[in-house]
């Protein structure tokens, strides 16, 4: 039945099927993987990485937003921005009045560990307090940017999938160059994957 139901997937219904359910999808690859004795694992990853770019291009990347009241009027711009190329989830928070930045940060980290959003970006005073809310997820790597050579890297090197953006300390301009940078940079993987596989045995 495993085997019917992965083998008559195209490989899009099965990404697009490995988005909305991953958990469900691993167990059955799983599955799959064992019953057959293939090597799947490694397969799977394979059509992840292609079916990811080719996810891209013809489907809007969903980009979560979060901020306090200091990071509000840039967390606005940047989703004024990215509003016709991507598609973009704001968890607030919705004006300048003070507020506690977990109670948008949480949420929204959530939704990247869980892959109903592809990447983050976040916004406060000096980007620390989001970035270190959003840290506290597991599967969450999020990088203080104030440059976009940072956001790049970021990418590159550690496979941040959410940046910090400290609004009170970095241009408006400045901070959609390292929204540019970091949406349109790739992971370099190699040595750096060894490195960020070990970051969450600790
Ligand atoms: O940068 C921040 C957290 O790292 C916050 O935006 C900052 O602490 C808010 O400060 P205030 O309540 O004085 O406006």
């Amino acid at each position: 039945m495993v085997e019917v139901f992965i083998t008559n997937f195209s490989n899009v219904t099965k990404h697009l099927f490995y988005q909305s359910y991953p958990q469900l999808f691993t167990m059955l690859f799983t599955i799959y993987s064992r019953k057959t004795n293939t090597h799947c694992y490694y397969s799977y990853l394979c059509y992840e990485i292609n079916l990811e770019r080719l996810y891209r291009t013809v489907m809007k990347r969903k980009i979560a937003l979060a901020a306090d009241h200091a990071g509000f009027e840039y967390k606005e711009i940047v989703k004024n921005y990215l509003s016709e190329k991507f598609e973009v989830q704001d968890f607030g928070t919705f004006s300048t009045d003070s507020v506690d930045y977990p109670d948008f940060v949480h949420p929204a980290a959530t939704s990247v560990e869980n892959r109903e959003n592809e990447l983050g970006i976040l916004f406060c005073g000096s980007g620390n307090g989001v970035q270190i809310t959003a840290n506290k997820h597991q599967k969450i790597r999020c990088a203080l940017c104030w440059m976009p050579e940072i956001a790049s890297l970021a990418r590159q090197h550690n496979d941040a999938n959410m940046i910090s953006i400290p609004a009170r300390f970095i241009s408006k301009e400045l901070a959609i160059e390292i929204v540019d940078k970091f949406l349109s940079t790739d992971f370099e993987g190699g040595r750096h994957q060894n490195r960020v596989d070990k970051i969450t045995y600790c």
